[in-house]
């Protein structure tokens, strides 16, 4: 499989916002690396996202700080390699956009170049509309993310419900409204009011994509291995366990190490 295949029946931009028009929510899911991603895609999640929360959730890191621009794209072309319909949105890492708007063209390119997604994801308002502006210039799609934003956690110093107060959530429909007159496709809102996140979907056009945000905005977001129950020690609030896979796979493993202590594995069936 090469990263130029075109399948058919691939969800784009364009149908995400008739999506929004005729009020039906947008499912998406994150994915790292070409089995999972296999997975989510023929399960029919409309959007891939490649988070940079892969540095948590693959690398053990405590934040999504330290993952690099080579690493996402490593993510991201093995997460591109499996998918036949979603749409695959790859986070730009910390450190890969803020710089300037020519770093974070760069970085783009790269990862539109060497992985084969299909849009990047920028967290940020006001202060990164330039860089928007660049790379949707250069034909690139852009989704923003307002509200909780994992890349500036140290400045915040908790990951407490953003935008409680009138005048944080007046700035964040601002910054809401700027992202859409950039020419952004679509914004994630994490970890806000759901009447402020409704708010955001009423008066902004382009689809608004919650997580933590309440049912009152076009679709939502998770992290997988957090709705399959593997990374159980995250479970803030706005999570719903779809399933306990810590359980089932430290079982089959445990039965698997049992099985070759008493040499019931392999069998007759199982040797040559
Ligand atoms: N596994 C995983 N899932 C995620 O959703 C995720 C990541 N990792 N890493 C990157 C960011 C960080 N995100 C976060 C992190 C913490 C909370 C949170 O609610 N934490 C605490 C509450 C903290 C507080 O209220 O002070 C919790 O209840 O777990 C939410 C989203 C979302 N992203
Ligand atoms: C939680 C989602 C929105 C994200 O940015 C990530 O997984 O990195
Ligand atoms: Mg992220």
């Amino acid at each position: 499989m090469s990263v130029h295949k075109k399948p058919l029946k691939k969800i784009t931009t364009h149908q995400l916002q008739e999506m929004k028009n005729r009020n039906e929510k947008i499912s998406m899911l994150t994915a790292y690396d070409f089995s999972m991603a296999k997975l989510v895609d023929a399960a029919g999640v409309d959007v891939i996202l490649v988070g940079d929360s892969a540095s948590n959730v693959m690398a053990g890191h405590e934040t999504t700080l330290p993952i690099t621009l080579d690493q996402m794209i490593y993510h991201a072309s093995a997460v591109v390699r499996a998918v036949e319909r979603a749409l695959v949105v790859v986070d730009i890492p910390f450190g890969s956009y803020q710089g300037n708007s020519s770093e974070a063209l760069r970085s783009s390119i790269r990862i539109m170049k060497e992985s084969g997604g299909h849009a990047v994801k920028m967290e940020g308002g006001a202060e990164i509309q330039e860089s928007i502006k660049r790379i949707l210039s250069a034909g690139i799609p852009v989704m923003g993310h307002l509200g909780l934003t994992p890349q500036s956690i140290y400045k915040f110093g908790t990951y407490t419900v953003r935008a409680k107060e009138e005048a944080e959530a007046e700035k964040l429909i601002e910054d809401a409204k700027i992202l859409e007159e950039c020419g952004c496709f679509s914004i994630v809102l994490e970890k806000i009011p759901a009447e402020l996140a409704k708010r955001v979907a009423e008066e902004v056009n382009i689809p608004i994509i919650g997580i933590g945000a309440g049912p009152y905005v076009d679709g939502q977001v998770l992290v997988l291995h957090d709705l399959l129950g593997i990374t159980t020690e995250f479970k803030p609030r706005f999570l719903r366990h779809y399933a306990r896979l810590d359980t089932i796979i430290t079982e089959a493993i445990g039965k698997y190490v049992g099985d070759v202590k008493n040499v019931d594995f392999p069998n007759e069936d199982e040797m040559y």
